[in-house]
């Protein structure tokens, strides 16, 4: 404990009137200092090494004190405020942008939902599951999105089918994707098409390999509808 820290605790809860002995409150350098504004009570000094600065306040003391960083200012002894601003600005900016992009995004999917919705409701359609793709609601797109054989369309074209039916537009993307299927729609609604084209194109031309697909019929006259 030196003689300066000894005098603080000796003197500790003393009131010094600085107002009553300016000429010793000068001599011991104890006057307090005057409000002025941040600006001027800074002098900032720019160390040669990258951007570190050293910022002294000479209201509360003479000496600078250094920053171990380069990316702040000691403002009036323990205020900290950005040296390199640029940098943070630039930083936000880019921050802003992809949560701007990324709520864009947002809107466009609860859009494209909310078209799909729109879509099922105007057919009818009712669907549960996980990621049920959107309907397709006609032939070209469904043999565009899931490379359908030409053929098998222009095969479908000519029997009349120009438009496939409510079942047919969300049945025949799921069993696309290779996925199962439960459906139910009313008798001459399209069932037995809606199952039919997936199989067709994923069996993908005669191949001497046995049977590949089996259909299961309740009755003997639906089995022969069907083949037929
Ligand atoms: N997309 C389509 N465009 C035009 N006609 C179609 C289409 N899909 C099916 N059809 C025709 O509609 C009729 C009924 O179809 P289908 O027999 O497949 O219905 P279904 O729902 O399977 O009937 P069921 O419940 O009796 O088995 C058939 O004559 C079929 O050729």
């Amino acid at each position: 404990m030196d003689a300066e820290d000894l005098f603080r605790k000796l003197t500790s809860g003393a009131k010094f009137n600085f107002k009553k002995y300016p000429a010793d409150a000068q001599k011991l350098k104890c006057l307090k200092p005057k409000c002025i504004p941040v600006c001027s009570a800074l002098s900032i000094k720019k160390e040669p090494k990258g951007d570190a600065c050293k910022v002294s306040d000479d209201s509360v003391s003479s000496e600078a004190h250094e920053l171990d960083t380069d990316s702040e200012l000691t403002l009036l002894g323990s205020m900290k405020a950005a040296v390199t601003g640029n940098k943070f600005k630039k930083k936000k900016n880019s921050k802003k942008k992809l949560d701007t992009q990324e709520s864009l995004k947002k809107k466009c999917a609860a859009q494209q939902e909310e078209r799909i919705s729109q879509l099922r409701k105007h057919h009818r359609i009712s669907v549960t599951g996980r990621s049920v793709p959107p309907p397709i609601v006609d032939f070209k797109r469904m043999q565009e999105e899931f490379n359908l054989s030409p053929k098998l369309i222009q095969n479908l074209l000519n029997s009349g089918y120009t438009d496939p039916t409510p079942i047919q537009m969300q049945a025949i993307p799921i069993m696309l994707q290779g996925r199962q299927v439960l459906s139910c729609a009313p008798t001459g609604s399209g069932k037995t098409a809606a199952f039919l084209i997936p199989v067709i194109h994923h069996l993908a031309g005669p191949r001497k390999l046995g049977f590949r697909a089996v259909i299961v019929s309740p009755t003997r006259e639906l089995a022969s509808q069907t083949f037929r």
